[in-house]
């Protein structure tokens, strides 16, 4: 059977990794559940200083390589392993290492544009959108970027004043009429990620219900 493809969009610090985390970990023992992030097909920026990788704007779709990241999901798709990138958040390039990921029957793609790139979306059974407010949205940033991405107060304002708030607005926002589900406030909301849970359930043990 073809493994099922969810897709989790929303803004930055939406709550997507937090979400695709719960599924994950709920089918744990079981193993049916793999995560596909869109951070890691950031391009590769190791030819470029430190100064110059500060400058691009890394929430316009042109800072990914979509074209690998299909291309992977349509081998898990057919049921082959694919070597993925690994990106580092504090280095802003991809890491040196990759990661193995075996094909499984449900596959959550998280990331910034998985319901606005068409050729993404097509691909997806399920589409998620978490929407949470951009002031919660700033504060959960904030807090993440300083202490896990080795940013400053300072440059995480600039970043969000002069990119993150404008792309959103433009691209990240209007994806949301693709949904099939919305999901408000990402993480806490519990009822919303059960029903994620039982759908999964119903493809990995469909007698079970
Ligand atoms: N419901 C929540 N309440 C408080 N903090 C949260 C909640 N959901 C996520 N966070 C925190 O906010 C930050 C961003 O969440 P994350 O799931 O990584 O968002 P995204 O993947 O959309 O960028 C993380 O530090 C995470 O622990
Ligand atoms: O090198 C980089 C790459 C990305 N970013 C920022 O990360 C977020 C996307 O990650 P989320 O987990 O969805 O928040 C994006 O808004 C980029 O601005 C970065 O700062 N540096």
């Amino acid at each position: 059977m073809k493994p099922l493809l969810i897709g989790i969009a929303g803004g930055s610090a939406s709550g997507k990794t937090t979400i695709a985390q719960c599924l994950k970990e709920e089918f744990e023992q079981t193993r049916s559940v793999v995560i596909i992030r869109e951070d890691d097909y950031y391009k590769d920026q190791s030819e470029k200083t430190m100064a110059e990788r500060v400058k691009t704007n890394y929430d316009h779709p042109f800072a990914f390589d979509h074209a690998l990241m299909i291309e992977q999901i349509d081998a898990l798709l057919a049921g082959q392993a694919i070597e993925k990138p690994v990106y580092d958040f504090v280095q802003h390039t991809r890491s040196t290492l990759t990661e193995v990921v075996e094909p499984c029957d449900v596959v959550v793609l998280e990331g910034l544009f998985v319901l606005e790139e068409p050729e993404l979306r097509k691909r997806l059974n399920i589409k998620v959108y978490v929407d949470t407010d951009a002031d919660i949205r700033f504060i959960r940033r904030l807090m993440r970027d300083v202490e896990e991405r080795g940013r400053t107060l300072q440059s995480v304002v600039n970043q969000y004043t002069e990119t993150v708030r404008v792309m959103h607005e433009q691209f990240i926002e209007p994806s949301k009429r693709y949904a099939d589900v919305i999901i408000p406030e990402g993480g806490s909301n519990v009822v919303a990620i059960d029903l994620l849970k039982t759908k999964i359930s119903s493809i990995i043990s469909p007698n079970m219900l």
